[in-house]
């Protein structure tokens, strides 16, 4: 597959955004007129630029409000189609993007609008010049990507042809099978986007909204497939109209880009074989029916990760996290033979805290305080899931170790959270926990009633600018499935919050879109790696699940656990919504616990104090509760808003 990108998705100049397409791996790029207008390398040097760079110019976009317009108007918007051919001869790109009008057009006459496009393919012949007509979702007249192709069947030059967006398709809910019927010759360009499903004006979606592919919730493997099978061999060009994008990193952003074609790609081919028709074969062809025209590249597969590994808190005084480990019943296995990490477990529940007293740490001002620093899944081959996330472009990280350890392979997750691959045991327990204390077999059992302990979630908080790239990152590399993400109210915003679940829930990975605005001015989100704790109110946890949770508080509140402290305005509420049994309601009150409910079962929780960024959940699932305790959210947040100005007083 033929990989490209519009200017328009990207941060800086045009030179910057070349150079960051080369980078990322991209074949060509779509020239956005702005771009190419505030630029000021004249055409020929962007042409000599994208020759350089191994970069071919795929399309020229785009031409507005060109059909459907009285006579008088036809011959200025002739006029300023030469003027953009000859443009185009100078930059040596063939195709131009002609969208339908919104704007001037004033005239609803199928055939008008054949004649006038008929007279600019003409035009464009002269100058060798491709004119691929594009049904915009908010178009006057033509909106609907069959319509605009009928104009284009009616016209039958050689030099007018479908652009097919994936946006103002799926945004409209079109069919996309009647792609397959296409004639491939008069597809001239493709371009795709996924959006979250939003119910607003489709305008302002488009031009806000659009995510790369895998970010949103867009059939766009289904697209891609039905495209495929009409024989389309071209481009598959992102453009994505983003305001995010449009201020991130721009390097950074393209690979982001690039990772989500690699997905869609394999994605598409996966699609295919699960759609399989009478002409075509598999991406493999199958025996007597031909292979489709477009090669589709695949990936290492990897299934689903069984469940969390391990969880890794890095700090550089462990003192607070110590504590609250041992209040809630975990157990110190001690220290690893050679690294300066400890191991605390709680059934198969398996917490490092590594020690970060590291010269680079300290200089970065890191380490001080407690911050989640990686994770550990479980997965069938470490190296094949490697393999994967290495060639959906997923940083590697290094770890040291001596030659009788365990290696994990490991990754960089964009919040910089490191993700290790490990090699899950059927029986829940992990092979390299015997590196540590007195050389454990198996870690400490636990105590009575806590062997059935399992890492229940982690909740990450991402960083604004990276959220989507996230969600991409873990669907891609681990095939993790997002769901249709929540907001919870807080004092500092709504906070977006995605699930991101394996089909038996045995990986729950939570992503919380950080709060920018913290009280006294100071802004999180930053780049920051994760690592360093210096986020102000990021605050990011470990959940554990346990049979009995309320026999793990009282045995917590013995301890002396510092937990998170309910408002007794909750229980009331909760009272008059569920009408508990008051000796129930009691215990919950007297123990700080949270409780929901729904059709499937009951959930109880509660949250310790928090430690530099970290606090930790107990949870205890019942029945077939899915969930999160979502109605609760609002709750801790404003609970931990709280504590952390009265600990941080800003004035
Ligand atoms: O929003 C627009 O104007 C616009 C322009 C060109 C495109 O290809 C497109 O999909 C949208
Ligand atoms: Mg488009």
């Amino acid at each position: 597959m033929r990989t490209g990108i519009a200017t328009v998705c990207l941060s800086g100049t045009l030179r910057e955004k070349m150079q960051a397409c080369a980078i990322a791996g991209f074949d060509g790029i779509e020239i956005f007129e702005q771009d190419l207008v505030t630029s000021p390398l004249s055409p020929e040097d962007v042409r000599k630029m994208a020759a350089d760079l191994g970069l071919t110019l795929d399309l020229y976009q785009p031409f507005r409000d060109f059909d459907s317009v009285p006579n008088e108007l036809l011959a200025a918007n002739l006029r300023r189609a030469e003027a953009k051919f000859r443009l185009m001869s100078r930059l040596g790109t063939d195709t131009m993007l002609v969208c339908s009008n919104v704007a001037t057009a004033s005239i609803d006459d199928d055939g008008l609008r054949a004649e006038q496009l008929a007279a600019l393919a003409a035009r464009a012949g002269d100058h060798s010049v491709k004119v691929a007509y594009e049904a915009l979702a908010w178009g006057k007249y033509v909106n609907d990507y069959e319509h605009a192709h009928r104009l284009v069947e009616t016209v039958d030059h050689p030099n007018l042809g479908t652009c097919l967006d994936s946006f103002h398709i799926l945004s409209r809910d079109w069919d996309t099978a009647p792609i397959e019927s296409f004639n491939p010759g008069k597809i001239f360009f493709v371009q795709v986007a996924d959006a979250p499903k939003l119910s607003m004006d489709v305008l302002s979606w488009s031009r806000h909204y659009r995510v790369f592919p895998g970010e949103g919730q867009f059939e766009l493997a289904k697209f891609l497939g039905h495209v495929v099978r009409a024989g389309y061999t071209g481009p598959v060009s992102l453009e994505v109209f983003n305001d995010v994008f449009r201020q991130s990193d721009v390097e950074r952003t393209a690979v982001d880009a690039m990772r989500s074609l690699i997905w869609l790609e394999e994605q598409s081919a996966k699609w295919l074989d699960a759609h399989p028709s009478a002409e075509y074969g598999a991406g493999s062809a199958a025996p007597g029916r031909r292979r489709y025209p477009m090669e589709l590249a695949t990936l290492p597969q990897v299934a689903e990760p069984a469940g969390f590994n391990f969880a890794e808190v890095r700090a550089a005084d462990t003192a607070g996290l110590e504590t609250l480990l041992g209040q809630l019943g975990f157990t110190s296995n001690g220290r690893h033979r050679t690294k300066n990490v400890q191991l605390w477990t709680m059934g198969h529940a398996r917490v490092i805290i590594n020690e970060d007293s590291t010269q680079e740490s300290r200089d970065a001002g890191a380490g001080a305080a407690p911050a989640i620093s990686a994770l550990g899944f479980d997965v069938e081959s470490p190296v094949i899931a490697a393999a994967r996330a290495q060639q959906l472009k997923a940083p590697a990280v290094p770890r040291k170790s001596q030659a009788d350890e365990e290696i994990f392979q490991g990754f960089a997750a964009p919040d910089s959270t490191e993700i290790f691959l490990c090699q899950g045991r059927p029986d829940g327990t992990a092979a390299w926990t015997r590196e540590f204390g007195e050389g454990l077999e198996a870690p400490a059992a636990g105590r009575t009633g806590e062997q059935g302990t399992v890492i229940d979630h982690v909740n990450l908080a991402q960083p604004w600018q990276h959220f989507d790239e996230a969600v991409l990152f873990y669907t891609s590399a681990l095939a993790l499935e997002p769901q249709p993400y929540a907001e919870v109210a807080s004092p500092t915003g709504l906070v977006r919050s995605q699930v991101m679940l394996t089909r038996d829930r045995g990986v729950r990975l939570v992503l919380n879109l950080a709060p920018l605005i913290q009280r006294g001015g100071a802004a999180s989100g930053t780049d920051a790696p994760a690592a360093t704790g210096q986020r102000p109110g990021y605050q990011e946890h470990i959940a554990f699940a346990v049979d009995d949770l309320v026999a793990t508080a009282r045995a917590a509140k013995a301890r002396g656990l510092d937990f998170l402290q309910i408002p007794a305005n909750y229980y009331e509420d909760l009272d008059a919504r569920f009408g508990l049994d008051p000796d129930f309601l009691a215990t919950l009150r007297e123990l700080n616990l949270l409780y929901d409910r729904d059709a499937d079962g009951e959930f109880l929780h509660f949250y310790t104090a928090t430690v530099g960024s970290v606090f930790f959940e107990m949870v205890e699932r019942r029945g077939a509760y899915d969930g999160y305790g979502a109605p609760n959210a609002p709750v801790r947040h404003a609970v931990q808003y709280d504590h952390l100005h009265q600990r941080n007083p800003t004035t």
